[in-house]
Order: C-alpha cells, then structure tokens, then sequence
C-alpha cells in the first residue's frame, strides 16, 4: 500500500442530534452535527481535520470509531464498511484507534500504566501473545519514549505530556493502521504540546500510521498536517493539501478562520518544513 491509497473513505455522513426547545412547549429542535460529508483518509498521511466549536470535527471521529451511529451515509475501511464498533470484526476494531484530549479521565486512574496498556491485550490477544507481553510492553513504551518503569505506575503519578504519551501508546498497543487524534495535545503546555506533535508525526512514519488529527489549533496544523479538511457547521467546505490551504485557500470560510489567526498577506507560511521545526 502506498500513500496515495485511500485508507478510509467516509461518504456522504448525516448525523443529528436532539436539540433545546425553544419554549417549554415547542417540539425539540434538531441539530445537524454533520451534513452530507464526503471524505477521504490516505494510508500513511496526516489529515487534520479542523474548524471552530460545534463544527462536527469529533461527531465525525465518533462515526469513524463507531460510538455514534449515522442516519446515513457510510465509511469504509479499506473498502469494508464499519459499522458500530461492537459491530465490527475484532480486525477492524484494532486497526482505527484514538487518542483522547484528555488522558486524565480516558486512563483509569485505578489502573497501572502496565495493567492499561495489557487490558487491550486482553480484548485481542492475538496482536500480542500472552508470553511476549512484559516485552511488547517494554517495547510500545519505549515507542513513545518512556522507560519501562513507568509500567507500575498510576496515571495519577505521571505528568500530562506523561498520560498523554501512555494513551498512544495504548492505542500502538493494538497496531492500528489508523490514529484519530481528537484535540489530543489541547489540553499540554506549548512546550509538551511540541513534544507530543514531533512523537506522533515520527511514529506516523515509523509505524506508516494514517493520522486523523482533529484539532481547532490552526498553529499546530501548520506543523505536522499533510492535508487539512475545513468543517463549518456540520458541512466540509475545503480539503487541500497543507501547503494550498495556508498560501491559497479556496473558501471564505478558511480564508476567514486563517485571516483570524494569521496575516495572510504577503506572509510565508512554512508547512511541516522538517521536524526539527516541532521543538
Ligand atoms: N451527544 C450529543 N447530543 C446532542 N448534541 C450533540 C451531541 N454531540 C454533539 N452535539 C452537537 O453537535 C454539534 C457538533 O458537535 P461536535 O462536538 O461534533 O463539534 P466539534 O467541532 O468537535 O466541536 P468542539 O471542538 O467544541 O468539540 C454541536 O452543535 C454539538 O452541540
């Protein structure tokens, strides 16, 4: 498989949602988080998918990993459909992970590091045999830079860029061929916030992962996105490489959300120049 190959293909998604009453007795109104997108993730490419608030980016991350379910559409993977995730043969469910924003209540606190990372093991024990496990474990941390010691710790010891380093390495655990990435370096001071970035856009090489990063933070899709998908208000409005959406972005819209966060004109706007640029 190449990097041109498509890994997900996510066509024409509707999700709606219940929304307030305008008055105690008017009927409930209807939001619609996601109309009509269309999609494509390629295999080995970091897509960010960005907008403000409210935009669908997470209902679109919950469709891909099955805990919400879609009025219509579909998404494929690898031309199968997913369906709910307990739905899904166990193959697919390993292979589409996510890393949360927020490691301090995706980790149970009660847990070990090591308990958290072999619990995956557990629900499909064949990606790591029960013999090889202490070694796989020291491995997958050694993968996003922690010692081994780490493993009889709780999250509760461990710093922020710590617990986020352990959620990656939980979903690596299984070998996923996907990340979905929602706002999971919102939440870290800049300096982590760099760290964590210059990890995952080395493992997306090293391990040829696709990344689906969600994220409002234009400054950090700057850094690591091959291609960028613009979201307004439920609708996907612009998908372009990184280097077009930044010098020449085709819609209002993003022209309007990158006026808001930098000044275009005439700026030189560096995207993913090399790595050594997340420091
Ligand atoms: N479970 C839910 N029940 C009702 N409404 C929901 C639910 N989940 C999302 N919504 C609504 O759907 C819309 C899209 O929300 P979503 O979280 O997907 O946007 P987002 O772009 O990820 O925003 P944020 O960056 O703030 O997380 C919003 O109006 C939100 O209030």
């Amino acid at each position: 498989m190449t990097s041109t190959d498509t890994i997900l293909e996510i066509r024409d998604l509707q999700v709606s949602f219940p929304g307030p009453r305008r008055s105690l007795r008017a009927p409930r109104t209807t939001v619609r988080a996601v109309d009509d997108v269309s999609l494509d993730v390629r295999a080995q490419e970091m897509l960010a998918l960005v907008g403000e608030s409210g935009s669908g980016k997470s209902t679109v991350a919950r469709c891909v990993l099955g805990l919400v379910r879609p009025q219509a559409g579909t998404i494929s993977y690898e031309g199968r459909l997913l369906g709910p995730i307990d739905k899904r043969p166990p193959e697919l469910q390993r292979a589409v992970q996510m890393v949360f924003q927020d490691p301090g209540s995706s980790l149970n606190p009660r847990m070990t590091v090591g308990s958290i990372i072999r619990e995956a093991w557990k629900v499909h024990p064949a990606v790591a045999p029960a013999g090889d496990r202490g070694q796989a474990l020291r491995e997958v941390l050694a993968d996003v830079g922690l010692d081994g010691g780490v493993a009889d710790r709780r999250p509760s010891a461990l710093s922020g860029g710590q617990r986020q380093r352990i959620s990656i390495a939980r979903a690596l655990a299984l070998r996923p061929r996907l990340l979905v990435c929602d706002e999971a370096v919102s939440a870290l001071d800049v300096s982590v916030q760099s760290q964590i970035l210059r990890l995952l856009v080395d493992l997306q090489k090293t391990r040829e992962l696709a990344v689906l990063f969600i994220t409002h933070d234009l400054a950090v899709v700057r850094q690591i996105a091959d291609r960028v998908a613009v979201m307004k208000k439920g609708e996907l409005v612009e998908c372009a490489s990184a280097e077009t959406l930044f010098t020449a972005p085709s819609h209002p819209y993003t022209q309007g959300l990158l006026g808001a966060a930098y000044d275009l004109e005439g700026a030189d706007v560096p995207v993913r120049e090399t790595q050594e640029q997340i420091s």
